[in-house]
């Protein structure tokens, strides 16, 4: 049953119930319209609660419906309407979540009671869309232009507490919404229900509304970068205050009708459903995220207090673990300490805003610091977080190995070393596996979890679950040099070097590509990272510094091309951020405002005439084709090699740990949308034109899908067939 009724005295309550978390589906639509006009009739009822079965109210519309072909047959809106209209007042009652097309419903009603744990909010605009069902034109009527503006546009998840403050709720209750939703209920039985009605107020303000909404669209055209839902919702906003409120839902419908022939939201919901799928994990053996258990981690280790350290340490003691916090030295302990310290503090207070209490259990969980390994024995897992050297982290994972409780869990934070073979030091290979998180890793969503030869599905599913605890997206993937993100990350930065040998400049390179919607270029990129990380690493493996063969031309290795610029300019101490210069000048070491520095012009300048290289007049389609096109084809080498289980696998990781835009789906999603030929096309006639730059050889599964139609993306695994699968 999509809807139940019962009856309390002379209230009726009626349940949505659709797990798992009572979406607005078409048939929940048709019972309520059919619960409501019964009740409406039915002389015992004097007043009715709407609430959702299972602990949660709704979270809205039904999102797998947007794109099926089964179109809707009844309007959100229409209900709502309904349900405004109603003589007898109803109340809803508001518990778990009240999300979307969830909380336009309760806006409807004419009062609304919640428990104090529930979260609410209009998160439309994060799968491409707007709160078209009258989301846009009541929230505003109830807690005016700014408030509403904000929840709208950012599709924040506002606490009860928040919520109540705002005015968005009438009561806030510790126990049963339900029960104090009926008692409200019975109270206001015969009271005037007119100012109830949001739909028949004014919107209320005291600001010039135009002026205010002119900065915040363009505001919101800088941050969000190309995506159109933030826009169209603060244009439905604007309508809610100029137009009645029946022409500002039509605003509403068109807004929402040109916003989907954009293919935004069709991406984003991609995105949505992806990053759902993608902790269903399966591996070659049957084991699955439905049949292993992963083990109760209570309480767990950090080594090293580094950024990423740091970072991972806040990470879970914001999810309430006890952690102990080791570094090698005094000095090292002590700074590290003060910079959790300080992230700490920060957390205490965001979670005093949302109103938890540290009583309620909610609040942090303790962090230890120390520098004696000895402390670390008794804990379930460590994450091993010191900086890229093998022998570093071979000794860490055998001093562990000696030291920890057998079943403890020892991970490792590596970007991109081999697990097997940190593993192969330890007396528990099947214990092992890496955890790699993004910087900086209490706010990245993104968590690698990278699978070893030896690691067991118990260990996988515990890695999984302690991604999911800390709020992250954790994606497995196989093992192999630079796992996922970082490997297909290496053709990208290739390509943007060589668009400055041959002519642009760093800032038109970035400009592209932030425009594209990126959070951040690739040399902007670069240099926060720390140009010496990937010249250490490129030292290491005799590409740059002495270990370069005599007589190895400039810009060759191995019979490829190689650009030495980032080689160059470490040489020069020029590190990025942290030395205040790289492919940018800064206001001072450690600073952040990148500036274009004319040095680096200069410096270009005099290395395309020692090489001889002919500026070439290239156009900024070309920046994206060069620089997206080789991503995405080692994005189908590593599908190739079975690293990844899928595409939406890898769009996850560049959604949430590259800055990828999310309204363009993610670069599979992206090369299917652009047409796998047209990709083709452009890879091979680069290749053609440069057979020294393999990576931009086509790859084998993109030759194959364009030559049966570039098939939509959700088609690529039965096209494909059986692949490797080294997870
Ligand atoms: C024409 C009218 C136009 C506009 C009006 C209204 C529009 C809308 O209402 S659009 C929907 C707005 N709501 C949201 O965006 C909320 C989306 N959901 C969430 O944020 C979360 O799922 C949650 C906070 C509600 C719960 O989180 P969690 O407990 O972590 O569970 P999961 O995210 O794993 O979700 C469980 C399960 O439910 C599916 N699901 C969640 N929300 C929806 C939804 N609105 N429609 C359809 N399905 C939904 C989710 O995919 C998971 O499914 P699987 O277990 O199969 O993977």
């Amino acid at each position: 049953m999509a809807a139940t009724r019962t009856l309390s005295h002379t209230v009726a309550v009626i349940k949505i119930n659709n797990p798992p978390v009572n979406a607005l589906s078409t048939p929940v639509c048709q019972a309520l319209i059919k619960e409501l006009a019964e009740v409406k009739k039915d002389p015992s009822v004097e007043a009715i609660v709407l609430c959702g079965a299972n602990g949660k109210f709704s979270a809205g519309a039904d999102i797998r419906e947007f794109s099926s072909a089964a179109r809707r047959t009844v309007s959100l809106e229409d209900i709502n309407a309904e349900i405004e209209s109603t003589t007898k007042p109803v109340v809803a009652a508001i518990e778990g979540v009240a999300l979307g097309g969830g909380l336009e419903l309760a806006l409807s009603c004419h009062y609304r009671v919640a428990h104090i744990k529930t979260v609410m909010g209009l998160p439309e605009v994060l799968i491409g869309i707007l709160p078209a069902a009258g989301g846009t034109q009541r929230l505003p009527r109830l807690i005016g232009i700014p408030a509403a503006l904000d929840i709208i546009v950012r599709g924040r998840h506002v606490p009860a507490t928040e919520a109540f403050q705002l005015g968005i709720v009438d009561e806030v209750v510790p126990s049963s919404a339900i029960a104090a939703a009926v008692q409200m209920a019975r109270k206001v039985i015969g009271k005037p229900m007119d100012s109830r009605r949001l739909s028949t107020n004014a919107v209320q303000y005291n600001i010039n509304v135009d002026a205010f909404l002119d900065t915040a669209l363009e505001k919101a055209k800088r941050q969000f970068r190309g995506a159109q839902a933030p826009l169209a919702c603060i244009e439905a906003v604007r309508a809610s205050a100029q137009l009645p409120y029946q022409r500002g839902i039509e605003k509403e419908r068109q807004l929402f009708a040109s916003l989907w022939a954009t293919g935004q939201p069709q991406a984003q919901q991609y995105a949505f459903f992806s990053e759902r799928n993608v902790g269903k994990w399966t591996l070659p053996s049957g084991e699955r995220w439905d049949n292993v258990r992963p083990c109760q981690i209570r309480t767990a280790a950090v080594i090293g207090l580094g950024t990423m350290g740091r970072g991972i340490v806040t990470s879970l003691s914001k999810s309430n673990i006890p952690v102990i916090a080791l570094e090698q030295d005094t000095k090292q302990l002590d700074s590290g300490k003060k910079a959790v310290n300080s992230l700490l503090e920060r957390e205490a207070e965001k979670l005093k805003k949302q109103g938890n209490s540290f009583a309620e259990g909610n609040g942090l969980g303790s962090v230890h610091f120390t520098l004696n390994f000895e402390d670390l024995k008794n804990v379930d897992l460590v994450i091993e977080a010191v900086y890229e050297n093998m022998n570093l982290k071979k000794d860490i994972f055998r001093k562990l190995s000696s030291i920890m409780k057998p079943d403890a869990f020892l991970c490792t934070n590596t970007s991109g070393l081999n697990i097997d073979e940190i593993a192969s030091v330890t007396n528990r290979p099947q214990l092992v596996i890496g955890t790699h998180f993004f910087s900086p890793a209490n706010i990245m969503r993104l968590l690698e979890v990278v699978r070893g030869r030896h690691t067991s599905p118990t260990t996988i599913a515990t890695a999984m679950s302690l991604g999911k605890m800390l709020g992250k997206v954790a994606v497995l993937v196989g093992n192999c040099p630079l796992f996922v993100g970082n490997r297909m990350l290496g053709p990208y930065l290739e390509q943007a070097n060589y668009l400055l040998e041959e002519g642009y400049y760093p800032e038109e390179v970035d400009q592209a590509l932030e425009e594209f919607g990126f959070a951040m270029g690739p040399f902007r990129m670069m240099d926060l990272a720390g140009l010496d990380v990937g010249w250490r690493s490129r030292m290491e493996k005799g590409l740059a510094g002495s270990g370069v063969p005599p007589g190895t031309p400039a810009r060759q290795r191995e019979g490829n091309r190689y650009c030495p610029l980032a080689d160059m300019l470490c040489e020069l101490g020029r590190f990025g951020q942290k030395s205040g210069k790289g492919w940018y000048q800064y206001e001072k070491p450690g600073g952040r405002h990148a500036h274009p520095d004319p040095w680096v012009r200069d410096f270009l300048a005099k290395y395309r005439k020692t090489y001889n290289i002919k500026q070439q007049a290239v156009h900024p389609e070309q920046i994206l084709q060069r620089c997206l096109y080789a991503l995405i084809n080692e994005g189908f080498r590593v599908l190739e090699d079975g690293i990844a289980s899928g595409p939406e696998d890898i769009d996850v990781i560049y959604n949430n740990g590259y800055g990828w835009p999310k309204h363009r789906g993610g670069p599979m999603y992206y090369a299917s949308a652009v047409g796998l030929h047209e990709v083709l096309m452009v890879l091979e006639g680069y290749h053609k034109a440069n057979p020294d730059v393999p990576s931009m050889k086509p790859s084998f599964l993109l030759k194959k899908l364009a030559a049966v139609g570039g098939p939509p993306i959700k088609e690529w695994r039965t096209q494909l067939g059986k692949l490797p699968n080294k997870l």
